[in-house]
């Protein structure tokens, strides 16, 4: 088994005034690691493939850390990023878009399902507002609070989508930008586990457009009631969704664009922060349908980035099942969540404990006095870990 020190962290950070979306190559996991990972699982006291999906986390956990065993987590980060949207004038809501900005007060004040969760499994919540639809921004700037909270709002409310662009050229380099000076900041305060959410009354709107015209869609395919809209509003929902993918269907080709027309200044800071992530060779747990529709595009920017990242939840909104398919994940949990903020996505991180734990503690064959070799006919399981995603 071959162990190598970690390269968490260690490069590329990222230019704050670099403009557009031009991202370092993403590094690829650590073959070795995962190769020394994949042989341990074969020696310890289990049928081969008995834990399931714990053993494929656990060697790309090894290759992620670039060490095996690997590492328990030393810091675990979820980020809600937050931000209005001007397509909920259009009626796609349950709820009207001062609810964001409540949100963020309820996320400052610990009391939002993010928090509950996040405390559960020993990780800090940071909340930063990129575009709530306010005069001035809500959230301090900074992992500790120290720097100015302008450099990270983008602007009040992205624009709403079936009528305009969500952003202009400077606003969505601003953006993406943003994300990935989140991404290091971060990094260079010492996590090795992002789990990115969002806030953002009407976002699933724009998440569903993104992953139709990236996916190649129709807009039927992809709605869905986010909030928990009734039917009147699934159809104005669906139009707005219909409307926002005829002005944004001449730029398929390019992922950034599309996230600057008809995505939001969210939506382009998660997917510079899901890009900077993996730039930095740091794993990240994907959350609902918007996180999953920046990945989507982020996937486009970064080619490679998706090796970084594992699916945390299943969402019950349509798009995002298609965006999982089409960076080739597999949710750990279903457990019929919609509420976005990182929810979901903490929800796994006990997986990726439990996958790390087992390789790096359970006894070997050999240490146990445990017989390894299984009868002819026995013992091959219906699989074995796996080269694929985890
Ligand atoms: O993460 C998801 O899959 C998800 C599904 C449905 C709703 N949400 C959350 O609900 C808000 C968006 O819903 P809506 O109906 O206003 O578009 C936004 O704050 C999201 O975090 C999130
Ligand atoms: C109350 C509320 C909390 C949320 N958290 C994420 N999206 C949300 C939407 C609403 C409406």
């Amino acid at each position: 088994m071959r162990c190598r020190p970690s390269g968490s962290g260690s490069k590329d950070p990222v230019d704050p005034d670099a403009s557009g979306s031009a991202v370092p190559a993403v590094p690829p996991l650590d073959s070795d690691a995962m190769a020394a990972a994949r042989q341990r699982q074969t020696e310890l006291t289990k049928p081969p493939g008995a834990l399931g999906r714990l053993e494929d986390l656990s060697i790309w956990l090894a290759g992620a850390q670039a060490t095996c065993p690997p590492r328990p987590f030393a810091r675990i980060r979820a980020v809600v990023i937050a931000g209005d949207h001007g397509v909920a004038q259009a009626g796609v809501s349950a709820f009207p878009s001062d609810v964001t900005a409540q949100m963020v007060s309820n996320f400052a004040a610990g009391g939002a399902a993010v928090n509950v969760l996040a405390r559960q499994v020993g990780a800090a919540v940071r909340v930063v507002d990129v575009s709530v639809d306010t005069a001035r921004p809500l959230t301090p700037g900074g992992v500790d609070g120290s720097a100015a909270p302008e450099r990270y709002r983008v602007r009040r409310s992205s624009g709403r989508i079936d009528r305009t662009d969500a952003l202009s050229v400077a606003e969505a380099d601003a953006a993406f930008a943003v994300g990935r000076l989140i991404a290091d900041e971060e990094i260079d305060a010492g996590a090795d586990l992002l789990v990115p959410g969002e806030m953002g009354i009407g976002n699933t709107t724009p998440a569903a457009t993104i992953v139709a015209l990236l996916c190649d869609r129709e807009p039927i395919e992809v709605v869905g009631r986010g909030t928990g809209i009734d039917d009147q509003r699934w159809m104005l929902k669906t139009a707005a969704i219909r409307d926002a993918m005829r002005r944004g269907r001449p730029f398929t080709g390019d992922a950034h664009s599309v996230l600057r027309i008809v995505g939001g200044a969210d939506l382009l800071a998660l997917a510079g922060l899901l890009a900077q992530s993996a730039v930095r060779r740091t794993p990240v747990i994907l959350d609902g349908v918007i996180v999953c529709a920046a990945a989507l595009a982020a996937e486009r920017i970064a080619p490679g980035a998706s090796q970084w990242w594992v699916a945390g939840t299943r969402s019950t909104e349509p798009a995002q099942g298609i965006a999982l398919d089409a960076l080739g994940l597999t949710p750990l949990v279903d457990a019929g969540l919609r509420l976005g903020e990182g929810t979901g996505a903490l929800l796994a991180v006990p997986f990726l404990r439990a996958a790390q734990a087992t390789l790096a503690e359970m006894a070997t064959f050999d240490q146990a006095g445990v017989s390894g070799k299984a009868e002819v006919g026995g013992g091959q399981g219906d699989s074995g870990p796996a080269a694929g995603a985890p």
